[in-house]
């Protein structure tokens, strides 16, 4: 029984398939046939080649640089702070910080003082004895409780007398009208295209006064940040965090480069953290250290509490190219021949006449 079968397969291994036009007269598959072809044309011409610009070479690989300067004045701890106060790292960098509360300990020596939390809060030396080896408090835990001017607590060695953040204080509102100004240039290396994000004939007065718009001010490069906040869909008064303010460069260079602009977008980046019990907003510590006449050396801490501003620059140019227009165009003729395959389909199995289709679509010649 296997034999014939055998056969059968080898005969139809060894036969040759050749394309043969059969003109179907049918008004109906002709009009699916056409629709669909129509509908390949328009869906190449206005999504592939006009929305998509599949005529274009396309760089993303954009070179960018950044400079950024803070301005404005607030009153912090009974004195009046400016940018070199209020802005850390000062270089003008990409990524910066605004300080918007300082909790300031000052004249700390090297030595021996109890800790101020209440959580060192002690009676006996061997309660003590759990936080040896801690890192989470102002210094290392020696294991003895010691008195001090908030009742008994434990001891440490350190930078004393130890920091106490849990005192309440104001941020400096005024941080709302501070001005951060934004200097970014960019470079498309694959057609060497450099632009800037404001007009070389901006004029220093204008700079001076103009604040960024969306919708009367594009041009301007400074952005207040109370608007910046308010764009992310913050408040001033609960904020912390960090804020990227994205730079984008969507560039079509088969036209004038005049129109490769930027467009600007906020977002606060750590809303994830937004409604987290254990950690809010954006803190760190430095201090500043000074020698008295004896030499010995003594610091003021500051612990910053800040906003973080991210800039991020994206971009994509485009510009005419023959090799993806060529690749497209060849696709897009190949793609109306699907309109055969869809009337084949319909004419093989949903229409009347279907088997004197098939007989004649599909004839054996044997030689
Ligand atoms: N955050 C800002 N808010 C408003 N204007 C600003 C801001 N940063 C800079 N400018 C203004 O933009 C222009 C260019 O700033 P740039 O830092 O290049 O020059 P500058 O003369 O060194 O500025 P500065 O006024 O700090 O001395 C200057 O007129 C400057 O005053």
């Amino acid at each position: 029984m296997a034999m014939p079968k055998i056969w059968a397969f080898i005969t139809d291994f060894f036969t040759y398939e050749t394309t043969k036009s059969v003109v179907v007269k049918s008004r109906s598959v002709g009009i699916i046939n056409r629709v669909v072809q129509l509908l390949i044309i328009i869906y190449f011409l206005c999504w592939v080649f006009y929305h998509e610009k599949a005529y274009q070479v396309r760089d993303s690989g954009i070179e960018s640089s950044v400079m950024t300067k803070v301005k404005g004045f607030g009153y912090h701890n009974n004195r009046v702070m400016d940018v070199a106060d209020y802005v850390a790292p000062t270089q003008g960098a990409a990524v910066f910080c605004i300080i918007t509360k300082l909790i300031i300990t000052e004249n700390q020596f090297q030595g021996f003082c109890p800790e101020s939390e209440s959580k060192y809060k002690c009676d006996t030396d061997e309660e003590c004895d759990k936080y040896l080896g801690s890192s989470t408090g102002n210094g290392i835990i020696t294991g003895a409780c010691v008195n001090s001017s908030k009742g008994r607590r434990c001891e440490m060695e350190g930078w004393c007398l130890a920091e106490d953040d849990k005192v309440h204080m104001q941020p400096m509102m005024e941080v709302e009208n501070f001005t951060i100004f934004i200097k970014n240039s960019i470079r498309f290396p694959m057609f060497n295209v450099t632009r800037g994000n404001f007009p070389s004939s901006l004029n220093a007065t204008y700079i001076r006064s103009c604040t960024y718009d969306p919708e009367h001010n594009l041009h301007c490069p400074i952005f207040k940040v109370g608007e910046v906040l308010r764009y992310t869909g913050q408040n001033f008064s609960t904020i912390g965090g960090e804020i990227a303010i994205n730079i984008e460069w969507q560039c079509n260079l088969d036209e004038s480069e005049e129109r490769c602009e930027p467009h600007y977008s906020f977002m606060r980046l750590d809303a994830v953290f937004q409604k987290n019990g254990i950690t809010k907003g954006y803190n760190f510590r430095f201090a500043k250290y000074y020698k008295n006449e004896n030499g010995t050396e003594f610091r003021t801490l500051h612990k910053a509490y800040a906003i973080r501003f991210d800039i991020l620059v994206t971009g994509l140019a485009g510009k005419f190219n023959t090799v993806p227009t060529l690749i497209n165009v060849v696709a897009a003729f190949t793609s109306v021949g699907l309109g055969t395959v869809l009337c084949d389909i319909i004419l093989l199995n949903f229409l009347k006449g279907a088997d004197q289709y098939k007989a004649k679509k599909f004839e054996e010649v044997l030689f």
